[in-house]
C-alpha cells in the first residue's frame, strides 16, 4: 500500500479558519484530532491516503521543505522569514490576515522619523525578513531574536522597536505601542514540497480543488 500524503497544519490560531477549507476539500481529521487531551500529533483522516500532523507555524515550512511533510498551511511571514527554494506555495487561502509592522512607543514615534534611520536595533521573532527588508532601504537593522511576547522589549529596554504581527492592534495598544510602519501584508498559503509535487501525481488534484476553494486566487 502506498504511504499516506503527510499534510502539516499549524496548531496555532490559523487552525480554526483552516479546518472549514480542509473540508471543503474533502478532508476531514479523525475524532481524535479534536480531542485537547490527546496526545498525538499525527492524525488519521476520512481519506485514507491522507494524514495530517499538527505542528507548530514555524515547522509546518520546515516539514514540507525537507520533503517529512508534502503539504502545508502556513502564514506568508513563515515563508518570507525562510524563503526555502523546495517550498512551491500555489495558493493563497484567504486566511489569517495580518500585517507585519513596525512598533514603537508613542512617545519616540511623536519625534521619529523613519525615513532618517541608518541603523536601527529590533527585538523580532522574523530577523531574517527585518533585516533584508531594511537592507533594500539602506538601512542596518540589527535584530534581537524573540520567539513571542516581542511587545513587551521596549518598556524592558532590550531594544526601542519591534518588529511583530498587527491584526487588531490590541496587543501593540496593551502594550503602549504604535505601529509606525508596515513591511508587508499576511495571509496563510498553501503549501507543497517542489518534489513531491512533481512526483507524487495525486497532490496535483488537491491543489486543484483548494484553488477553487478560494476562488482561483493565485500565490507566487
Ligand atoms: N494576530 C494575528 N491575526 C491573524 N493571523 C495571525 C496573527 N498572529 C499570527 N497570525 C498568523 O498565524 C500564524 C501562527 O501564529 P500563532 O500566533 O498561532 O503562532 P505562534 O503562537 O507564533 O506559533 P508557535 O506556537 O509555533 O510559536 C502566523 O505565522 C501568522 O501567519
Ligand atoms: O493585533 P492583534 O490582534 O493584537 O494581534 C497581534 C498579536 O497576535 C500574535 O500573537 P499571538 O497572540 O499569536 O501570540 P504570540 O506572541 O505568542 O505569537 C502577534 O505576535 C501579536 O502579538
Amino acid at each position: 500500500m502506498a504511504k499516506p500524503i503527510i499534510f502539516a497544519i499549524p496548531k496555532g490560531r490559523i487552525l480554526d479558519e483552516a479546518l472549514p477549507l480542509l473540508a471543503e476539500a474533502g478532508i476531514i481529521p479523525d475524532a481524535d484530532f479534536h480531542n485537547k487531551d490527546s496526545r498525538a500529533l499525527r492524525f488519521g483522516t476520512n481519506n485514507p491516503d491522507i494524514d495530517i500532523i499538527r505542528v507548530r507555524a514555524f515547522d509546518v515550512a520546515t516539514f514540507v521543505a525537507h520533503g517529512a511533510a508534502q503539504l502545508g498551511i502556513v502564514g506568508s511571514d513563515v515563508l518570507e522569514e525562510y524563503s526555502y527554494s523546495e517550498i512551491y506555495a500555489p495558493v493563497d487561502l484567504d486566511i489569517g490576515h495580518c500585517r507585519l509592522s513596525v512598533a514603537e512607543p508613542a512617545d519616540l514615534a511623536a519625534s521619529d522619523d523613519i525615513s532618517e534611520w541608518s541603523h536601527v536595533r529590533i527585538a523580532t521573532k522574523y530577523p531574517n525578513f527585518t533585516r533584508r527588508h531594511f537592507e533594500a532601504k539602506g538601512v542596518q537593522a540589527e535584530c534581537v531574536k524573540l520567539n513571542g511576547a516581542m511587545e513587551i522589549a521596549p518598556a524592558l529596554g532590550l531594544t526601542r522597536r519591534i518588529v511583530d504581527l498587527v491584526s487588531s492592534g490590541g496587543t501593540l495598544k496593551a502594550n503602549n505601542l504604535v505601529e509606525v510602519d508596515i513591511l508587508c501584508e499576511i495571509t496563510s498559503r498553501l503549501i507543497v514540497n517542489r518534489v513531491a509535487f512533481k512526483t507524487q501525481p495525486e497532490i496535483r488534484p488537491l491543489v486543484e480543488r483548494f484553488r477553487e476553494i478560494v476562488g482561483g486566487s493565485d500565490a507566487a
